[in-house]
């Protein structure tokens, strides 16, 4: 018979934690945390306390803090680490993991000073491995809690993605497919950005028709930047895109519309990332975007706005009176 095929996620954070429990449900899953203490916890005790509080994790998952041996034993790799330590932590197994394991990422922002997407970091560390992400409206400990979601594994072979899909699947747990991994991928990084001003509006107790138009404006300033780029317009009226907008944008969980809510509040960006003690990914992307923006002769005064408040150049008050002087053009042109 042959032996199952095994899992390995990189990053004992929230949500690396939370796919690694996802997947030890189908398969034997071994979970990488750079910090021992966090690997004996997990082990033993069955739990992560730094990032998920009390909650009891599956005995059967499995956690190291050796890199090296984490990437031997993977027949897929999962990379839970943020946008930024993406390529630092691959480079240091890039000889180490086995040809032709397929990379899914789960990180959701940009590489600074590059600009790329984490499945770009990823085909250049580890060049000939199939490459996708799992993204989707996907809160960490509502996931974990067994709250029923939906996700997609995007790869640009359809098989590779057919492969994958049940490893991470459960009754509770619905993982469809996507060949766009460009407009996944955008749709969960862009999302970030717009969570922050939906936080920011709700901090400065704004009513439901401005968080809506927050919501609407943010959906078609991610569109506009996405077709631009080469992405399929459509791929954002799915999960990974308005799906993952309306859950971070709502969810008091989210961490990056929490950042805008610590902002509104008065907080400068130190402060709240500070309070928050876990990733944003949106507070370090707010200005890689702007940049694309720049580069693709895209508007996007949401994200701009955001990305004055987290450089500290505008309080969110004046954000929201800066949207105020945006012209309002044809609604319909997305393009
Ligand atoms: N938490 C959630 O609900 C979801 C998070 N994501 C995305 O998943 C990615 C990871 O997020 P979380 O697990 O939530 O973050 P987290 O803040 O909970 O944990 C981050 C993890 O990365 C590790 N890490 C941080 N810097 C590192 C470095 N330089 N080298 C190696 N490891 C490092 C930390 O030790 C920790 O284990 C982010 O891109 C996030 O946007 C995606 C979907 C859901
Ligand atoms: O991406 C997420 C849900 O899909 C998590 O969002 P936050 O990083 O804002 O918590």
């Amino acid at each position: 018979m042959a032996r199952p095929v095994r899992v390995v996620v990189l990053g004992a954070g929230s949500w690396g934690t939370t796919v690694a429990s996802l997947a030890a449900r189908n398969t034997p899953t071994l979970l990488w945390a750079r910090d021992a203490d966090s690997a004996d916890e997990i082990n033993t005790e069955h739990r992560n306390t730094r990032y998920l509080g009390d909650h009891p994790l599956r005995a059967d998952l499995r956690a190291t803090s050796d890199i090296v041996e984490a990437a031997h034993e993977a027949d897929v790799l999962v990379v839970g680490v943020p946008s930024h330590a993406v390529r630092e932590t691959l480079n240091e197994i890039s000889n180490e993991v086995r040809a032709w394991v397929p990379v899914l990422s789960l990180a959701k922002g940009l590489e600074p000073g590059t600009r790329q997407r984490p499945t770009e970091v990823i085909a250049e560390c580890l060049p000939g491995h199939p490459v996708g992400l799992l993204a989707g409206p996907n809160l960490a400990k509502e996931i974990l809690a067994g709250m029923a979601a939906a996700s997609v594994v995007a790869t640009q072979d359809e098989r590779v993605a057919t492969a994958l899909q049940p490893l991470f699947a459960s009754p509770v747990f619905r993982v469809y497919r996507n060949t766009d991994v460009l407009g996944c991928e955008l749709g969960g990084i862009l999302k970030n950005i717009v969570a922050i001003a939906s936080g920011m509006a709700d901090g400065l107790g704004v009513g439901d028709n401005t968080r809506a138009m927050v919501l609407a404006r943010g959906l078609a300033e991610m569109i506009r930047l996405g077709e631009a780029m080469g992405a399929h317009p459509r791929t954002f009226s799915g999960l990974t895109g308005v799906g993952d907008l309306i859950a971070t944008c709502i969810s008091p969980s989210s961490r990056n519309r929490r950042v805008g809510e610590y902002l509104a509040k008065g907080m400068t960006t130190e402060q709240a990332v500070a309070e928050l003690g876990q990733v944003a990914e949106g507070v370090k992307t707010a200005p890689t975007v702007m940049e694309l923006a720049r580069d693709h002769d895209v508007e996007m005064p949401i994200a701009s706005e955001v990305e004055a408040v987290v450089a500290g150049r505008r309080t969110p008050e004046e954000a929201y009176r800066g949207l105020r002087h945006v012209e309002p053009g044809d609604e319909e042109d997305l393009a």
